[in-house]
């Protein structure tokens, strides 16, 4: 196993707001890897980049990144990184061109126009490579974000919400180039609230809740646990209990008894809906109707929380 291109240990962070964002964060990134960070607002998602990128500091912790000390040589670790930011801070005078070869010497790097141009090219923005960024569209604006990123060949890649708020075309090829990004050999790391971007983008996903890593596993393995639906059954007649004879279904009672809920896994051979409701015909248990539903990503983390990643633990 090679080294990991980047290790955060113990990464806690309160903010002098008293506001504690991070609690004791542990993750290696490997190198060309897709990682995605998913979480809801206020995870902790931004401040962890943040604290990697050098721009807040931690309350405690180490961070390597490509074998440099992040905390005390934070210029160094810096070169390494490119951060595609969730909002455009960026001068809105300054041509697509020019603001990515300003952001290129901000790392002391010499110019390299071919490499500018390149990468203006991979993000279908040299045509516009003359044209203020305040003439741009939003979507464009968002790819000039990442064509200053890009400007000095960073080796990871930090997009956060690469995402949010674009439009589908936009999407996708945002996804079409951080693949191309990887098959070059660049690390990318993005956070999002979407379980579907991670799942079309990452190799390995990460869910960040409360300020606390709770999971941080392979897509494949996550999407399994996270691929769990519900079917919801109105029962025509309220029940106090669960009868002994349902017990091989993931049941609980929902709404006073009123409602049956089944937890599945949509990805499974077998559901197991069929013999479920024929076991309650079976035991003479009447429904009205019958719903199904995706669980949320909101449900998902309170199943990680209330879980406590235990059984991401069991398993390690
Ligand atoms: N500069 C700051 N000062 C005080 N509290 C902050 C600061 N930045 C973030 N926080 C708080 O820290 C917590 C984590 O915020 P953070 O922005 O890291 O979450 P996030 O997962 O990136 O959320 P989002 O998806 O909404 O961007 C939140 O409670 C937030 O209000």
């Amino acid at each position: 196993m090679t080294d990991p291109i980047l290790s955060v240990r113990g990464v806690s962070k309160t903010y002098a707001s008293g506001v504690h964002a991070l609690h004791e964060v542990d993750l290696d990134i490997n190198k060309g890897e897709i990682f995605a960070l998913l979480g809801p607002n206020g995870a902790g998602k931004t401040t962890l980049i943040s604290i990697i990128c050098g721009i807040v500091t931690p309350s405690t912790g180490t961070i390597t990144v490509g074998g440099c000390d992040a905390i005390n040589q934070p210029k160094r670790a810096r070169r390494q990184i490119g951060l595609v930011p969730q909002e455009l801070a960026t001068d809105m005078f300054e041509t697509v061109e020019a603001t990515c070869r300003f952001s290129r010497g901000l790392f002391g790097y010499p110019p390299h126009s071919s490499h500018i141009d390149e990468v203006l090219k991979d993000l279908s923005l040299y045509d516009k490579r003359k044209s203020k960024i305040m003439e741009l569209s939003g979507g464009m604006k968002r790819r000039v974000l990442i064509a200053k990123a890009l400007s000095h060949e960073p080796d990871i890649l930090f997009l956060d919400e690469p995402t949010a708020g674009v439009d589908v075309e936009l999407r996708r090829d945002m996804w079409k180039l951080v693949h191309k990004l990887r098959e070059k050999g660049t690390t990318i790391i993005l956070t999002t609230h979407y379980i579907e971007e991670a799942e079309e983008m990452a190799d390995r996903v990460g869910v960040i809740s409360g300020g606390k890593l709770l999971v941080v596993d392979e897509k494949a393995a996550l999407m399994k646990k996270l691929g769990k639906r519900e079917l919801d059954v109105s029962l025509s007649e309220a029940m106090r209990d669960l009868p002994a004879e349902l017990g091989e279904w993931d049941l609980s009672l929902q709404n006073d008894g009123k409602t049956l809920r089944y937890v599945f896994d949509a990805q499974a051979e077998r559901t197991g809906i069929p013999s479920l409701l024929r076991k309650l015909a079976e035991l003479n248990i009447g429904f009205k109707d019958l719903e199904t539903s995706k669980s949320s990503l909101e449900d998902i983390f309170v199943d990680l929380v209330h879980d406590g990643g235990r059984s991401q633990e069991k398993a390690a």
